[in-house]
């Protein structure tokens, strides 16, 4: 079997919004899609049964941390992520070097790779394309990424130029080491900063090299969201309608509306579990925060418009009751309610975009959550 497919399946007419599918091993991905991350093997707090049926069809892991705790050689040993995590779906991993350059320190760049001290041990560890694709085929994740550097934002012209020029190069080391296996897609990661030029110049030189999916890195990394957005919509520009977009690290639900609108398929966010850990939930009139007093007689769910399993069965009063209690059951149901609000509202997306109402749903959705359009 092909490692992956895409299907364009619609394209639409008054923005550029796309529905797709996405075929894997494990898993068909409907698109636009909403990836969960589950940087160290588990989706926090949330078992493989309670993501299928949230409607999850893929999840992230990350290299860096797998590959310093427990070791990709142990998750290899249990036949991959799939086996290891008890996950029968898909999976896509991150290549490491932003990871790299968010959590370690002492950290050396050189056309060889990256050096860095391990944020766990504080040991010396190496990273570089090759490196970096030995651990995914190890990992065995159906989507892997190509080694690249995420410059820091801002950072001026000369640094991005260059850092593309040897992100090129590094994409092209990652293509030459993947090539032995058939069953993993391997995705080039579109650099260039916040320079259109570059953007276009980093977009081009990938496609040359002709990647089954392209991501779309050094965004969300500081930057104003217009600005994420303008840069946005003039790369998807230079990237082929037949292959996949990938939106690394994005996002709130409006940067989902954003970012589809511009042409993006794929998205990956870790807000979902991490304000649920601090007991704030997204509902369909802006953010809750559950554990403000207000809530502590309040017998309604999380929303009144959700229809997941807390939604249907748990009171605000309760989580609240369970998170001001640091009872670990109150973080489970706040983020069980928060990865399915951002997979649903994805999936209505999708049938807006079949029925030629994206822009329609957009504008329900700010009004009621309290977003304005522009
Ligand atoms: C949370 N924001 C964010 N997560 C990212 C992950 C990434 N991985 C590889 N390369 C990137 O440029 C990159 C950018 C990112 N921004
Ligand atoms: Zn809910």
């Amino acid at each position: 079997m092909a490692a992956m497919s895409f299907e364009l399946l619609k394209t639409s007419s008054d923005t550029a919004a796309r529905r797709g599918r996405i075929h894997t091993p494990h898993a068909t991905i409907e698109t636009p899609v909403f990836m969960p991350v589950g940087t160290q093997a588990t989706v926090k707090t949330l078992s493989p049964e309670e993501l299928m049926e949230i409607g999850a069809h893929i999840i992230l892991s990350n290299t860096y941390h797998l590959h310093l705790r427990p070791g990709e050689d142990i998750v290899q040993g249990a036949g991959g992520l799939h086996g290891f995590m008890h996950w029968p779906r898909a999976v896509l991993t991150d290549s490491g070097g932003f990871q790299v350059f968010s959590l370690s320190n002492l950290r050396k760049i050189s056309e060889e790779g990256v050096e860095f001290r391990s944020h766990i041990s504080g040991e010396k560890r190496f990273l570089s394309p090759e490196r970096s694709i030995e651990i995914q085929h190890a990992l065995g994740a159906d989507i892997i990424m190509a080694f690249d550097e995420c410059p820091p934002h801002p950072a001026d012209r000369e640094y991005i130029y260059n850092s593309l020029l040897r992100t090129t190069r590094w994409a092209k080391r990652s293509k030459e080491a993947h090539h032995r296996t058939s069953q993993q897609a391997l995705f080039g990661i579109v650099q260039g900063g916040m320079e259109l030029d570059l953007r276009r110049f980093a977009a081009e030189s990938l496609v040359e090299l002709d990647f089954p999916g392209y991501a779309i890195g050094g965004l969300s990394v500081g930057e104003p969201k217009p600005l994420m957005n303008e840069v946005l919509a003039h790369t998807t520009q230079y990237l082929p309608a037949d292959k996949p977009r990938y939106l690394m690290g994005v996002g709130a639900p409006d940067d989902l509306f954003e970012g589809v609108m511009r042409g993006v398929d794929m998205f990956d966010c870790v807000l979902p579990t991490r304000i649920a850990r601090n007991g704030t939930v997204f509902t369909s009139t802006g953010k809750l925060v559950v554990r403000n007093a207000g809530n502590a007689k309040d017998y309604a769910p999380l929303d009144e418009h959700c229809d997941c399993y807390v939604c249907k069965n748990y009171s605000r009063a309760y989580i609240r009751h369970l998170v001001k209690a640091e009872e670990t059951f109150g973080i489970r149901l706040t983020s069980y309610h928060n990865v399915y609000f951002l997979v649903k509202l994805m999936e209505k997306i999708r049938v807006s975009i079949e029925n030629g109402t994206f822009l329609a749903l957009r504008k329900q959705f700010y009004d009621a959550y309290g977003y304005n359009e522009n």
